[in-house]
Formats: C-alpha cells, structure tokens, sequence
C-alpha cells in the first residue's frame, strides 16, 4: 500500500514538473510570438513610413537636380537689362532656322524670350542651349490655336518655308499662314504688342521685275502649286496691313 502511493506521489511530481515545463514553453513561445508580431508591424510601418518620405522627397530630389544642373550648365552670355528695357518677346517659329537665330540674338541682348513652334521643320535642338535659362521658354505649339501669354513684341515666323515642305500640306500651310497669323494679331491687339511678320519674295509670285520693289505688285497665280504659301503670305500681309489701319497695331 505503502509502495503504491508512493508510485502515485511520485507521478504525480512528473505531471506537474511537466504540465510547468509545457506551460513554461507555452508562455515563452506566445510572449516570442507577440515580440516578433511586434517586431514585424513596427518594421512593416517603418518601411512605410520611408516610402511615403522617400515620396514626399522625390520631387523635392528633382528640383535639387535641375537647379543644380541649371547653376553649372553653361549659356551663352547674355547681357544684363533693366527691368525697363527688357521686353518679354515671342518668336513663333523660333525653333526654325531664322528663327533660333533671332532667338540667340534676342537671348543675349538680355531679352525675355517665349518660344512657340509645333516642330514641322524647326528642331529643339536649333535651342536647346537656352533651355533651363531663365529668360527663356519654349512652347510646343501651333500657331492655328489661340495662345494667351503676355508679351511686349511678337515675331511672327511660323509657317513652313520650303516649296517641299509647304507643299507637304497645303490646306495646313494655308491654315498657319492665315488662321495662325489672326491668331498673332489678336494677340497683339490684345495686350498691345507690336508684331513683325516674316514675309517672303514669294508673295510676288513669278515676278517680272527685279528686284522687286516696294511697289510692285507682283505676277501671281492663285491656283497654282504653290499658290498655298505666296497667297498664305499675300493674305498674312493683308490681315497685318487691316489690324494696322483699323486697330492701330504697330506692325512690320
Ligand atoms: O505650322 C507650322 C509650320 C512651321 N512652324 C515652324 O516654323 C519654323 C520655320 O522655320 P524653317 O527653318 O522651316 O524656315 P525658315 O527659318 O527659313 O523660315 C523663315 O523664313 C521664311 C518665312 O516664310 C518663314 O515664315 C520664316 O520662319 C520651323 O521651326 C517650324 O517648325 C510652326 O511653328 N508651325
């Protein structure tokens, strides 16, 4: 008897050191569990947190970059005016081969200068060493829909200049030169800027006088293959002629 419940004692001891060692490591493995959930949630919004930063400061990177980039970018010297004498131009067309010239003669002379052009012929690159530099802005644009900035003078050289190239098109040659040359006009009447058109001889047509002088009418074709371009520039010529007399434009 004596021997039997001293068995029982005994087992008993085991399944409780047992049932404390199970609840032991029952305890420890959830208070791990908890430490690495933990662990694992705080990572996990760490890594959000970076993401929404790194996001927040992406553009804020680029800004740096292009600013930095802008400081040691070399432009052509440029001239220093005053805030009287600097006039805020447009050259449209300015991408073209003309009209990157006047661009770099405008640029430095000190001038704010806007360049729009839809690059039918003209290059970005005839400019780029202008982009970035604060006096200077280009537009890809097409003269045949309206433009609203605010300008001093316009330089109106958009249209295609070759026959190939005027050819290419001709209701859109006819279109630049007489809906988009409106358009400059409207623009120039509405914040009073003066305007020079770029013209061409080709508005005398197949002349029989040279040269042609101011008064000479010319010898032309309305119907003929490249009638788009001299009369896209006869009518240019026109409209600035009838903005000039009835609105009093400054026109060249
Ligand atoms: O619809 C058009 C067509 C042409 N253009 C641009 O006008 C510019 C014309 O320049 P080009 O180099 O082809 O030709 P040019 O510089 O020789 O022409 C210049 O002299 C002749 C005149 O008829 C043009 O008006 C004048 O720009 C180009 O940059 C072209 O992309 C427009 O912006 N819109």
């Amino acid at each position: 008897m004596m021997r039997m419940h001293w068995l029982i004692t005994v087992i008993n001891r085991r399944i409780m050191k047992l049932l404390v060692a199970l609840g032991l490591i029952a305890y420890i493995a959830s208070v791990w569990g908890t430490y690495t959930n933990m662990r694992s949630i705080q990572e996990h919004s760490e890594l959000k947190i970076e993401q929404r930063i790194d996001e927040a400061v992406a553009p804020l990177r680029e800004k740096i970059r292009d600013l930095e980039l802008s400081l040691t970018q070399k432009y052509p010297p440029v001239k220093f005016l005053s805030e009287k004498d600097r006039k805020r131009i447009l050259i449209t067309g300015g991408a073209g081969f003309v009209g990157s010239h006047l661009t770099d003669k405008l640029m430095m002379d000190g001038h704010e200068v806007t360049v729009v052009d839809n690059f039918f012929t003209g290059r970005k690159r005839n400019v780029e060493h202008w982009i970035g530099h604060e006096n200077f802005e280009l537009i890809n644009h097409d003269v045949v829909e309206p433009l609203y900035i605010e300008v001093d003078q316009i330089y109106h050289l958009a249209s295609p200049a070759s026959p190939p190239n005027y050819m290419y098109n001709p209701i859109k040659t006819l279109k630049t030169n007489t809906i988009g040359t409106l358009n400059m006009l409207g623009l120039a009447k509405r914040v009073g800027a003066r305007l020079l058109l770029a013209s061409t001889s080709e508005v005398y047509g197949d002349p029989e006088v040279h040269p042609q002088n101011e008064d000479y009418w010319g010898h032309v074709n309305p119907i003929g293959p490249r009638a788009c371009y001299d009369e896209g520039k006869r009518v240019a010529e026109t409209m600035c002629y009838a903005y000039m007399k009835q609105v009093c434009l400054i026109v060249f």
